[in-house]
């Protein structure tokens, strides 16, 4: 019998020695780099040395179960590590897929991890003088790095920024890890821009590699607690505007953090970002004066690295900034749009179903459609500035408003807009962020400073009833505080 929440016996782990077990030893600084598709599981367990995914130390003798991956596991030591891994059907993963089964694998020694290695030991300098500096000045506090990563598409940003954070993590830091690609679901589903302060190793098995948050329930790891930020679309350019409002006040709350919470302070923070190149400069500029950013690491870019020390030159004269270009990993793979979707999809079901060692039971509860209040985030291409936005309820009407409260409405139109009776069947499937904000909130502007405090996704809706199935990760009502309807699609 499965508890949910406490595992069970329906997903046993294999014995690695009853299959088709491989072993073999890497070398030291070297790396064996694999990808293993969704159909497969592969097992690994280091039985000798140390090996590392991304920073993330796995543990000897204890197999990992990975699926939907392209990974890398590095030897730091010189003697190497000694590596068995054997793979096993994914049963749930639907079966006539021609996808192939096998994974690909191949040992490389030429890898950057030394660099990437420097660079994690000059901010542990940076961060162990700046706690020599609040433990002697405790009433004028520094913080410690806040680091950038930028670049190309595929050139290997979130592999680095999950290294920077686990080397950090390993030396007793908690840097706040924010991510600004909201095709990834970062402690989060995709859509979100998250900040979280990592408080423990990584999750490898977990759907994309990083772990739960307190909706799973117990776990292994220590489940962390990330802020979130709604964004709706799965990239930055579907709503720049709205983007760039987002990241600057998840910079506000990262940096009150910073401000509130000593260890976070000098660990200091981590940020992802997807691609972008100097014609995104004002994005740029805006993150690093959001997230008072001092390093910038461009990761193979040349021009991009170029074009920025002359644009930030002056902050640059005056040591506010620094900045580096690292080199990308040959082992990087450029990921294709439907692994990525299905990345997401995965990730997606975690969140509500929990994963193989944590099963799940989500909630799922029938509500009335009109119940609630929804908004929806405009897409830039389908903004029309002669729209007003007229959020429901019956307060909202333009006679009533006071003059700021009409600038509010007027700079909302190109964020949000209002579903008044919102056709019930095209909330069919999606998911929809449940907001902190009440539903009888009167201000417009706290829908752009609103938190998430989680996600439902519709599964059913009977329009005649008008009522909707949905599916929540806890058990409980679903709070009336108003729902951002998202452009993120989810078939059970
Ligand atoms: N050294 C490596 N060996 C094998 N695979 C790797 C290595 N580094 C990164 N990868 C894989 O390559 C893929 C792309 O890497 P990553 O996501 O870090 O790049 P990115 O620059 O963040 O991409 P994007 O611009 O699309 O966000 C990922 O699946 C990642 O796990």
């Amino acid at each position: 019998m499965s508890i949910p929440g406490f595992g069970g016996d329906e997903n046993p782990v294999e014995d690695l020695s009853e299959t088709n077990a491989t072993t073999f030893h890497l070398e030291g600084k070297s790396e064996w780099r694999f990808e293993v598709p969704f159909k497969t599981i592969l097992s690994l367990k280091v039985t000798e040395g140390v090996g590392e995914i991304f920073g993330t130390e796995l543990p000897l003798n204890v197999p990992v179960q990975l699926t939907g991956v392209k990974y890398a596991l590095y030897a730091p030591l010189p003697e190497g590590c000694t590596v068995e891994y054997s793979t096993r059907i994914n049963r749930d993963q639907a079966p006539g897929s021609s996808d192939s089964t096998d994974i690909s694998e191949y040992i490389s020694e030429d890898t950057p991890m030394n660099q990437y290695i420097n660079l994690h030991m000059a901010l542990e300098s940076y961060r162990q003088e700046t706690a020599d500096y609040n433990y002697l000045n405790p009433s004028s506090p520094r913080s410690g790095p806040r680091v950038l990563i930028l670049g190309n598409r595929s050139a290997g940003k979130t592999a680095l920024a999950r290294i920077l954070s686990s080397y950090a993590y390993k030396m007793d830091h908690h840097p706040v890890l924010v991510n600004l690609n909201p095709r990834d679901g970062v402690f989060s589903l995709p859509g979100s821009l998250t900040a979280t302060p990592i408080s423990d190793t990584f999750d490898l098995e977990s759907a994309n590699g990083y772990g739960g948050t307190t909706t799973s329930g117990s776990a292994v790891h220590n489940p962390k607690q990330p802020v979130v930020k709604n964004f709706g679309f799965l990239s930055p350019t579907d709503n720049l505007e709205l983007y760039k409002y987002q990241v600057s006040k998840l910079g506000v709350v990262v940096m009150s953090r910073l401000e509130e919470d000593a260890d976070v302070r000098n660990s200091g923070v981590i940020i992802d970002t997807p691609a972008l190149n100097i014609k995104d400069i004002n994005v740029i500029e805006n993150i690093v004066s959001d997230f008072e950013v001092n390093v910038v690491v461009v990761v193979d870019n040349e021009r991009l690295l170029i074009d920025l020390r002359k644009k930030f030159k002056h902050k640059i004269s005056n040591s506010q900034l620094a900045m580096v270009k690292i080199p990308k990993s040959g082992g990087v793979v450029e990921l294709d749009d439907s692994f990525i979707r299905q990345c997401q999809e995965e990730t997606i079901k975690e969140y509500f179903n929990g994963d193989r060692k944590t099963p799940l039971s989500p909630f799922k509860t029938e509500v009335d459609v009109k119940d609630f209040r929804y908004f929806k985030g405009v897409l830039s291409l389908d903004f029309n500035p002669s729209l007003s936005f007229l959020p429901s309820g019956d307060s909202y009407t333009t006679d009533d408003m006071d003059e700021d409260r009409k600038k509010d409405e007027n700079s909302m139109d190109k964020f949000y807009t209002a579903l008044e009776d919102p056709d019930a069947s095209k909330l069919e499937n999606l998911i929809i962020a449940i907001t902190q904000l009440p539903q009888n909130n009167k201000q417009p502007k706290d829908l752009l400073n609103t938190c998430v405090l989680g996600y439902i996704h519709v599964s059913r809706v009977d329009e005649a009833r008008g009522k909707m199935k949905v599916l929540s990760p806890m058990v409980a009502a679903i709070p009336r505080n108003i729902l951002l309807v998202t452009t993120i699609g989810y078939t059970e």
